[in-house]
C-alpha cells in the first residue's frame, strides 16, 4: 500500500488510467513508472534518469541486493491505479531521499514520458567512457540442411550427369544414354558417405545395427540455353533443382565427336555461363514473385508490427532482387542472419552451394592433363570464388562399378594409377555445406549423424529425437581422436577425458555423444 498523498503531482494524460507499476529505488535520486505500454515514466531529479532495467545494471551491488530484497517482499514494486486526470495524484514521500529533496525544490516535479526501448540516455550519462564497439553480428550459413541431406546432379543436357549418378549409386536407377535429355523424372538414390571413424567405430563395437551418414542424390533432368523461360525440359527441371540442399554441377570436358554436345561444340566456359545465367535468370522470377506477394501485405497501410516487419522484409527482397540482377549468385552475397531468414524460404537456385565437377575422359583424367581444365578453373575463381572444382571421370567410374567384387576395382585403380573421385566429391559436398559429424555409440547400436558445424549440444540432440532439443539435462561427451589413441571407453574416463556437458556446448566434429534428456512432456 502507498502512504496516503500528501503533496499531489501531475501525472501525464498518457500514462492516465489503468495500472501502472512503480518502482524505486531507495536513496538513489531516480523513480520509475512503467506503464503496459512501451513506455516509462521518469522523475527527472538531480540524476538523469535511467531506465528501469538499465537503472538496474547501473546499480552498485548494495543496491542491487536490496532492491532485490525489496522486490521480493512487494516493497519496490506496487502496482497503482492511476485515475485519469485531473484527479491524478502522486506522492512525493515515496519517493528516494534524495529525489524527494529535488521534488521539494523544484516543485512541481517534473515527469516525462522515455521511450522503453532506446538506451541513448544510458549512453550519454556514460559519455566519458569510450565508445562501444560495435558487436559483430553472427554469420550463418544459408540453407537448412538437416540429417537427410539431399543433392543435385545439375548440368547441361548430355554432359554425363546420368553416368555420374549411376556411378555413384552403384545401382541401375540412372539413366544414361547417348542423346540429349535422356532423363525426364529426376532419379533418386541414396550414397553412404565414406567416413574412417565410423568404420572404426563399427569394428570397435562390433554394434547389432549399423546406421552410416547418407546423403540423397538426385539426377536432374539436363538444362539447355532458354530453360528458364521453358526451353528444352524447361521449367520442370527448376522445380527439383529448388528442393535439394547443395548441387553437384557437371562440366564438359571431354572431346568425343560421338557424343551430341547441345552447343555443338566443346565449351566448358560458355556451359559454365549458360547455366549460372539460366539459374539466375529463374531467381529473379521466384524473387519477383515474391516481391510481388510482399507488396500486397505491405500495400494496406497502417503502423502495427506486423506491418512494419513486413516492410523490413520487402527491402531486403528488393535488395536480393537488385543483387541478382547485377548478374551476382546469391550464395556469394554476405547476408545478415535476417537476411537469411528471408532468403531461405525462398529456396533460390544461385543460394545453394555448388561443387563443380569437371568430366573429363578416361585419358585425361589418368595422366592428370586436360586443355580446358586451367580455363575452367580460372572461370570458376572468377565468377564464384571459393566453389570447390574436381576433376572427375565420369566413364572411368562407371567402368569401376563394371568390376564384380570392390578388390578388383581397386586392382584397377592402382593399374592406371588413379583413384576414384566418388568418395572425394561426397565428402567435399559435406565440407561445401559446412556439415560436421557426431557419432552415437553402444552394442545396439553405431550411427553417424549429420549437423551443421557449430552447432550446440541440445540441438545435436535434437537430430537424434526432437523431444531431446527441449527436454535436453546434458551430454556424456568424448571425442573419437580420444577413444582411438586410448583403446577403449574405460581409458578415455580413467583419464578424465569423458565429459559431461551443458547446452551451451559447440558440439565438435567426430564427437562420441551420449544424451540425457527429460520425459517428453504430453
Ligand atoms: N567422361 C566421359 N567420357 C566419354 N564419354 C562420356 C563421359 N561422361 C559421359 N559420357 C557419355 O556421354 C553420354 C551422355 O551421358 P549421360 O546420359 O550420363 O548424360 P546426361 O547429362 O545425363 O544427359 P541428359 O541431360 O540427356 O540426361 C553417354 O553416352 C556417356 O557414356
Ligand atoms: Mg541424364
Amino acid at each position: 500500500m502507498l502512504p496516503p498523498p500528501d503533496r499531489a503531482c501531475p501525472i501525464p494524460h498518457s500514462l492516465s488510467g489503468g495500472e501502472h507499476q512503480i518502482s524505486f529505488v531507495p536513496n538513489l535520486p531516480a523513480i520509475f513508472l512503467t506503464s503496459h505500454t512501451n513506455s516509462v515514466l521518469a522523475y527527472e531529479g538531480p540524476r538523469l534518469p535511467l531506465l528501469p532495467q538499465r537503472a538496474l545494471l547501473a546499480l552498485s551491488n548494495p543496491y542491487k541486493r536490496r532492491l532485490r530484497l525489496a522486490a521480493a517482499n512487494s516493497l519496490i514494486t506496487t502496482s497503482v491505479a492511476v485515475p485519469p486526470l485531473p484527479f491524478a495524484s502522486f506522492t512525493h514521500t515515496c519517493l528516494p531521499r534524495a529525489a524527494r529533496s529535488a521534488a521539494l525544490e523544484q516543485a512541481p516535479a517534473v515527469w516525462r514520458i522515455l521511450p522503453y526501448t532506446p538506451c541513448r540516455h544510458y549512453a550519454k550519462s556514460r559519455s566519458k567512457m569510450p565508445p562501444k564497439k560495435a558487436v559483430q553480428e553472427e554469420k550463418i550459413p544459408l540453407g537448412r540442411p538437416g540429417n537427410s541431406l539431399k543433392s543435385g546432379i545439375v548440368g547441361l543436357a548430355n554432359v554425363g550427369k546420368s553416368t555420374l549418378f549411376q556411378a555413384i549409386t552403384k545401382c541401375s536407377l540412372g539413366n544414361p544414354a547417348n542423346f540429349p535429355y535422356a532423363t525426364i523424372e529426376p532419379e533418386e538414390a541414396r550414397v553412404i558417405v565414406p567416413d574412417d571413424r565410423f568404420d572404426w567405430l563399427v569394428e570397435k563395437y562390433k554394434p547389432k545395427s549399423v546406421v552410416p551418414a547418407n546423403l540423397t542424390v538426385y539426377d536432374i533432368a539436363g538444362l539447355t540455353r532458354g530453360s528458364s523461360t521453358g526451353a528444352g525440359l524447361g521449367n520442370a527441371f527448376l522445380s527439383h533443382i529448388r528442393a535439394v540442399d547443395a548441387i553437384f554441377q557437371v562440366v564438359r570436358c571431354f572431346d568425343d565427336a560421338e557424343i551430341i554436345h547441345v552447343e555443338g561444340d566443346v565449351n566448358p566456359t560458355r556451359d559454365l555461363d549458360i547455366i549460372s545465367e539460366e539459374l539466375r535468370l529463374k531467381d529473379i522470377e521466384f524473387v519477383e514473385k515474391a516481391l510481388e506477394n510482399q507488396k500486397k501485405k505491405t500495400r494496406m497501410g497502417g503502423q502495427s508490427l506486423e506491418l512494419k516487419k513486413a516492410k523490413i522484409e520487402q527491402e531486403m527482397i528488393e535488395k536480393i532482387l537488385a543483387w541478382l540482377q547485377d548478374g551476382k549468385d546469391v550464395r556469394k552475397g554476405n547476408w545478415t542472419p535476417k537476411e537469411v531468414e528471408v532468403i531461405n524460404p525462398l529456396f533460390l537456385l544461385t543460394a545453394k552451394p555448388v561443387v563443380y565437377l569437371v568430366n573429363l575422359s578416361e585419358k585425361d583424367f589418368i595422366r592428370k592433363k586436360n586443355k580446358h581444365l586451367p580455363k575452367v578453373a580460372e572461370g570458376i575463381k572468377e565468377n564464384a570464388t571459393g566453389d570447390p572444382i574436381i576433376p572427375i571421370s565420369v566413364s572411368f567410374e562407371e567402368r569401376l562399378t563394371r568390376f564384380e567384387t570392390e578388390d578388383a576395382a581397386r586392382e584397377e585403380q592402382k593399374s592406371v594409377g588413379a583413384e576414384s573421385a566418388l568418395p572425394k566429391i561426397i565428402t567435399q559436398m559435406r565440407k561445401t555445406l559446412q556439415l560436421g559429424s557426431f557419432f552415437t555409440t553402444g552394442a545396439d547400436e553405431v550411427r553417424h549423424w549429420t549437423i551443421r558445424v557449430g552447432t550446440k549440444a541440445p540441438q545435436a540432440a535434437g537430430v537424434i529425437h526432437t523431444d531431446f532439443e527441449k527436454t535436453f539435462i546434458q551430454a556424456i561427451v568424448f571425442n573419437f581422436n580420444m577413444l582411438k589413441e586410448l583403446g577403449d571407453e574405460a581409458e578415455v574416463k580413467a583419464k578424465g577425458k569423458m565429459m559431461t556437458k551443458g547446452k551451451e556446448y559447440v558440439v565438435e566434429d567426430g564427437d562420441i555423444l551420449l544424451i540425457k534428456a527429460g520425459a517428453a512432456k504430453g
